[in-house]
């Protein structure tokens, strides 16, 4: 693995992105569409709004209504939200409140505010005292929402490749939908291998592995005590945290194997079956237990790539494996240190289970101002390096003065940590800043959040 297929992280996603297919849609209850890319264009079903209604609480009037200087005008009638207009009786106002309807003859609304009110509460008796110079400052279609001024019916609310946020769901709701067709979610398994690694317990993953009777019973798991050489798994937990947060996909819980070449590959023919992309954690370096890609090639996969110039990270693996309906599947090879496998989980897993979601491109990433660490027990570490560093780091958002810099960027400081299996420097950073080869790790950097 010294020389790379790609030289950069961006490159391989990039390349990977035309091997790979596109999930199809579905459509589902709004809240279940939130986070997810709109596939089919909602449109309004009626003028929004309906009908003109008022924005102000206030008197409805007509401009004939409106005396030329200083004057006054009877009250008759009241528009109510929810109810119809009352008839105007002209030479009148009419009491109108905010977003009921207006009434026919009347074109503008005074806000109650600019009158003095006469006689209020009894019926018939009441009447609004106008200034001069009211007409100018209350014209013809003041203080109203126009039928239609929003959209008319037909009109589409959103474009299809649309991320259906709260205020898409606004405008569906408003017009009458209780669903919306989306991209359906991205099924990904995420499968746990390495003799070595004893599922911590995680609830979740027993069902998995009894619900399929063609999945391998892959090994012993559960809370026995651990010899000093075996581990727990923090790989299958973790990412599968990382991915569920992302609501286009549809993580199944992890799922385990063991060192066995045939097993390995029964299991990962027997996930990319039933998703349309499979996460592995461990055996892509180049040891004799490192057995992901054989397996993977077993299969049927074509590898995309193996090896990049990135650290933490650098032996992953990327395969696509064709299905019976010639939609590319995803096989990716995380590394099975800890601090690799989610960085390279969070950099490129989720770039390209996001193109399989449907999206046009890149997760948007924020820049920092990356600070080295507060107390460094290793200097060495964050020399320049030929390779793109994946460096975690501690956001400052804890809302004191210090937390921006004079840029005005978010400061991020680096955590210092023992390197790629050190999960106990991993819990006190927030996500990781990309350095790029030869560059330091300080300064104006992207930053990306577990
Ligand atoms: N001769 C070479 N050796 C190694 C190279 C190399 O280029 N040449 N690369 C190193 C790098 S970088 C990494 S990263 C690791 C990745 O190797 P694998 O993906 O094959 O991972 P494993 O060997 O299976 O495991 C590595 C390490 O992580 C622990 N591990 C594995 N799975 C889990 C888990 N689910 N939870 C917690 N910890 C896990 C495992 O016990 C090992 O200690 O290879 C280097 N070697
Ligand atoms: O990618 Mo490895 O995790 O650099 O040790």
């Amino acid at each position: 693995m010294s020389t790379f297929a790609f030289d950069s992280p961006a490159a391989a996603i990039d390349a990977c992105r035309a091997a790979l297919g596109t999930v199809g849609t579905k459509e589902v209850p709004l809240a279940e569409a939130v986070g997810r890319l709109l596939a089919l264009a909602p449109t309004l079903d009626r003028d929004s709004p309906a009908c003109d209604l008022s924005a102000m609480d206030g008197y409805a009037v007509g401009a004939p209504d409106l005396p030329s200087g200083t004057g006054s005008l009877s009250v008759l009638g009241a528009a109510a939200a929810g109810s119809p207009p009352p008839e105007h009786v002209a030479g009148s106002a009419v009491r109108i409140f905010t977003g009921a309807p207006v009434p026919a003859g009347c074109d503008r609304v005074i806000r109650q505010e600019q009158v003095r009110r006469e006689g209020r509460g009894r019926a018939g008796t009441e009447r609004i005292v106008v200034p001069a110079g009211l007409a100018t400052a209350v014209p013809a279609g003041a203080n109203v929402r126009r039928r239609g001024e929003n959209g008319r019916a037909g009109d589409p609310i959103a474009e299809p490749g649309t991320l259906v946020n709260a205020a898409v769901v606004a405008a569906a709701a408003a017009c009458g939908l209780s669903t919306l067709t989306v991209r359906r979610r991205v099924r990904v398994a995420v499968l746990v291998t390495g003799e070595e690694v004893r599922a911590a317990p995680f609830p979740a993953a027993v069902p998995l592995r009894n619900a399929d009777a063609r999945l391998p019973v892959p090994m012993e798991m559960g809370s026995r005590e651990l010899a000093p050489w075996e581990v727990r798994d923090a790989n299958g937990p973790a990412v599968a945290a990382l991915l569920a947060r992302r609501p286009y996909l549809r993580v199944s819980p992890p799922a385990y194997v063991g060192d066995d070449p045939t097993l390995l590959a029964q299991t990962l023919a027997v996930l990319l079956d039933r998703h349309d992309a499979v996460v592995t954690t461990g055996g892509v370096s180049v040891g004799d237990y490192d057995l992901v890609p054989d397996a993977v090639r077993a299969i049927g996969g074509r590898p995309l790539f193996h090896g990049l110039p990135i650290r933490p990270g650098k032996p992953v693996f990327a395969a696509v494996v064709e299905s019976g309906t010639g939609a590319g599947r995803l096989a990716l090879g995380l590394p099975g240190n800890p601090v690799a496998a989610l960085c390279v989980a969070r950099r490129i897993g989720i770039e390209l289970l996001r193109h399989v979601a449907g999206f046009p491109g890149p997760e948007p990433t924020a820049l920092v101002e990356a600070l080295p660490p507060d107390d460094p027990a290793d200097g060495r570490a964050d020399g320049p390096l030929p390779l793109w560093r994946f460096r975690p780091v501690r956001l400052d958002v804890r809302g004191d003065e210090n937390a921006e810099t004079a840029g005005g960027l978010p400061v991020a400081t680096a955590v210092d940590g023992r390197g790629a299996s050190d999960t106990v420097a991993l819990a006190r950073s927030d996500g990781f800043v990309e350095v790029p080869p030869g560059a330091a790790t300080a300064g104006r950097l992207p930053y990306r959040a577990w």
